[in-house]
């Protein structure tokens, strides 16, 4: 987080203040933003930043997928962005609006709004009289979504860092490393935690190329190709007459990615195309983006927040383009940080606090195969 001094806290945030009236109550003067904040074009960050900008700019190569920018591409290129930092006011953000989340509200350098977008409230059944009622809120324009925020509890939230982490990410689970990378069965996290507390020498973790040389499973010309300017993804969704197809051609290996976003795409892998997926976030806010099923479709874009549910549901949504193109890095949710919970809670959080301040976890619920659809003939079983 940047730096403040005196000086720097007697600046108010004027936008932020008249987009959220709960701002002034809450907010910490050493939360405010400083004259060493990038958003500030008068301050020296910003300059220095536009300065690095113009250097790195000056010799790229427009990419391919520039010639023609889709609705779609656009969007993800302005959120993108990292100078001068995208302006998030037309993000859909309900948490502006809850007096609950002011504090979390409050760190954001860069906020969107709570009537960015038009949805529709409803009260969630059985939490009436409860003193935070959820809502769920659904979009006319994106039919079949339904976003759920602050669903998860606080406690939960941090529960399910730790689960995702430390149980979930290791064998015999698959990760996006082991396609690369020779990982641990304890998974890297535990690896690492152990490594940290002294009990473990730290293991180089060796690329599958460097050890599995002799016997490459891929034909060539699906070998990952260098990092180099995105392409496109259309990969041909599956469905119940081309599963054993599909499951029988080796899926290349993705190539190395820069950074955590996630590219434009169709959820194609389930057979079962409408289905409702679960997809909960934790850790550093991002910008989801949901669109039609083209790219020529405008997304609709959503600041997700820790403890923010979406679900995807119905032909249209579950076969949508969506993508995460930017993640709000740097600034935690107050509740994600401090080892001051009890129990379980309190043990070595700080670990957690420090990965999750660069990261968001994304945890999605889904169901691959249709009801009946056994995966082992291929086939769809015949009604009983
Ligand atoms: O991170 C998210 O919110 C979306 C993840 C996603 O689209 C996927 O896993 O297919
Ligand atoms: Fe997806």
């Amino acid at each position: 987080m940047a730096g403040t001094s005196a000086d720097d806290d007697a600046q108010p945030p004027a936008d932020a203040l008249s987009e959220n009236p709960y701002l002034a109550l809450f907010v910490p003067a050493s939360l405010l933003p400083s004259r060493s904040d990038i958003h500030d074009p008068t301050s020296p960050a910003y300059k220095k930043a536009r300065r690095k900008h113009l250097k790195s700019t000056r010799n790229r190569p427009d990419s391919p997928l520039d010639a023609h920018r889709t609705p779609f591409r656009a969007a993800e290129k302005k959120y993108k962005a990292r100078f001068p930092p995208p302006d998030l006011s037309d993000v859909l953000d309900l948490a502006a609006a809850d007096p609950a989340r002011a504090q979390e509200v409050a760190r954001g350098k860069c906020n969107g709004r709570a009537d960015a977008i038009p949805c529709e409230e409803i009260l969630l059944r059985g939490e009436e009289g409860q003193a935070h009622q959820r809502r769920a809120y659904m979009f006319p324009g994106t039919p079949g979504l339904v976003l759920l925020p602050s669903y998860v509890s606080r406690a939960d939230q941090r529960r399910l860092v730790r689960w995702a982490l430390s149980d979930h990410a290791k064998h015999p689970n698959e990760t996006n490393l082991d396609t690369h990378y020779v990982i641990p069965r304890e998974g890297l996290w535990n690896q690492y935690l152990n490594v940290r507390k002294g009990e473990l020498e730290d293991i180089e973790v060796l690329p599958r190329a460097a050890v599995l040389h002799q016997s490459n499973p891929y034909p060539a010309e699906t070998l990952p190709e260098p990092p180099g300017p995105r392409k496109l993804i259309a990969n041909e969704p599956a469905s119940p007459t081309n599963y054993s197809k599909l499951v029988s051609t080796p899926k290349p290996p993705a190539p190395p990615s820069p950074s955590d976003t996630l590219m434009a795409h169709v959820d194609r892998s389930e057979l079962s195309a409408t289905s409702p997926l679960v997809s909960i976030s934790l850790g550093c806010a991002a910008v989801f983006l949901i669109g039609g099923l083209t790219r020529e479709d405008p997304p609709t874009p959503i600041l997700l927040r820790s403890g923010d549910v979406v679900i995807m549901s119905g032909p249209a949504c579950r076969r949508a383009y969506h993508s995460v193109p930017r993640i709000l890095e740097g600034i935690l949710p107050p509740h994600m940080e401090g080892s001051d919970g009890e129990g379980e809670d309190a043990r070595d959080w700080e670990v957690y606090e420090e990965y999750l301040r660069g990261t968001r976890i994304n945890i999605n619920v889904r169901q691959v195969f249709p009801k009946g659809f056994d995966p082992a003939a291929g086939s769809q079983r015949a009604a009983p």
